[in-house]
């Protein structure tokens, strides 16, 4: 058998060339490779900008902007499974959860970037934070209230900034993904119309569970004709499982790199975070589990 031919990348480049990668964004931009332009680089290197000489906080800025890229890229499959939950499209919706939990494996294992930042290190560019803190985050506030944990009170902090603030006062008005698979399960038959509005009309605040809820997984799980919407119920389950597990690494990793000390945001510190790792995502599809 003949071996194909190989041959090595171009090393030159069509300057006037049309297409995402060869147009310059700036001036500067006219001599970078059509990759550095179509990804952004020259912006994206400048933005690691550390206010102390300690070594470690590079990598403490670098893990902050990955994750903050991957809560974006998480709410936008969030935000596409809702619409596909929204036209009854179930493997859309799935296919979007699916991707959402490979966006979470990645955050979580984000986590590991922190691993070796010690309590000294961490002490001595700490004050450079001040008041600054990951709870100020919009995208995960964003996220937060997708899943559920609506808090209309933590908008205050965006008041000097409109645009932010409209974007989350609209998600509390909205659906959160759970409420748009509970109304799918209403058309689908298995919950009540009165109880799959319940949730939505509970509007801005915090999800409560509610035995109605629970009863309809229960009907997924246990009648054969409800059958495909068991591979929806495990989707929602690997979603909010991750998601716990993201608050159990940021608690692990505050324990780690600073102890019980108090938050740069106000808090308490791990005991604060300590109850959020506490409190059940989706929770009725883990206390039925008790039931079947
Ligand atoms: C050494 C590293 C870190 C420490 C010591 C730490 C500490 C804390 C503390 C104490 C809080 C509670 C609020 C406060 O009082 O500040 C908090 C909240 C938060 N942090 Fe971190 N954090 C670290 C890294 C990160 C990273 C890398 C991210 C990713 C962007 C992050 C995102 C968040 C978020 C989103 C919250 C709000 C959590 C919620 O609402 O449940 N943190 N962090
Ligand atoms: N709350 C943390 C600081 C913190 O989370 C933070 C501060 C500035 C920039 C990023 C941060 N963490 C994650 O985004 C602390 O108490 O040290």
């Amino acid at each position: 058998m003949s071996q194909p031919t190989v041959s090595t990348p171009k090393l030159a480049f069509d300057a006037t060339a049309e297409g995402a990668g060869t147009g310059a964004t700036s001036p500067e931009d006219s001599g970078a490779t059509p990759y550095e332009r179509y990804a952004r680089l020259d912006v994206l290197h400048t933005l690691q900008q550390p206010r102390s000489k300690v070594p470690a906080e590079l990598s403490f800025i670098v893990t902050t902007q990955v994750m903050e890229l991957l809560f974006g890229l998480l709410r936008h499959e969030w935000t596409l499974a809702q619409r596909a939950l929204r036209e009854d499209d179930l493997p859309g919706a799935l296919a979007a959860l699916r991707r959402g939990t490979h966006v979470q494996d990645v955050l979580n294992s984000s986590w590991d970037l922190l691993g070796t930042l010690t309590p000294v290190e961490f002490s001595a560019f700490r004050p450079v934070l001040g008041e600054a803190s990951g709870f100020q985050s919009s995208a995960f506030l964003h996220l937060e209230f997708l899943v559920g944990n609506k808090s209309p009170r933590l908008l205050e902090m965006y008041q000097g900034a409109p645009a932010v603030h409209q974007e989350l006062a609209a998600a509390l008005r909205a659906p959160t993904l759970y409420d748009d698979a509970l109304a799918l399960l209403t058309r689908r038959g298995v919950l009540a119309a009165q109880e799959a509005e319940e949730g939505d009309a509970a509007g801005a605040g915090r999800y409560r569970p509610r035995e109605a809820v629970q009863q309809a997984w229960h009907t997924v799980y246990t009648d054969p004709a409800a059958g495909e919407l068991v591979t929806l119920a495990e989707a929602l389950l690997d979603t909010a499982e991750r998601v716990t597990r993201w608050r159990q690494r940021h608690y692990a990793s505050v324990k780690r790199s600073m102890g019980a000390k108090p938050g740069t945001g106000g808090s308490s510190g791990l005991a604060w975070l300590k109850a959020a790792t506490e409190q059940d995502v989706f929770p009725e599809l883990w206390t039925v589990r008790g039931e079947l």
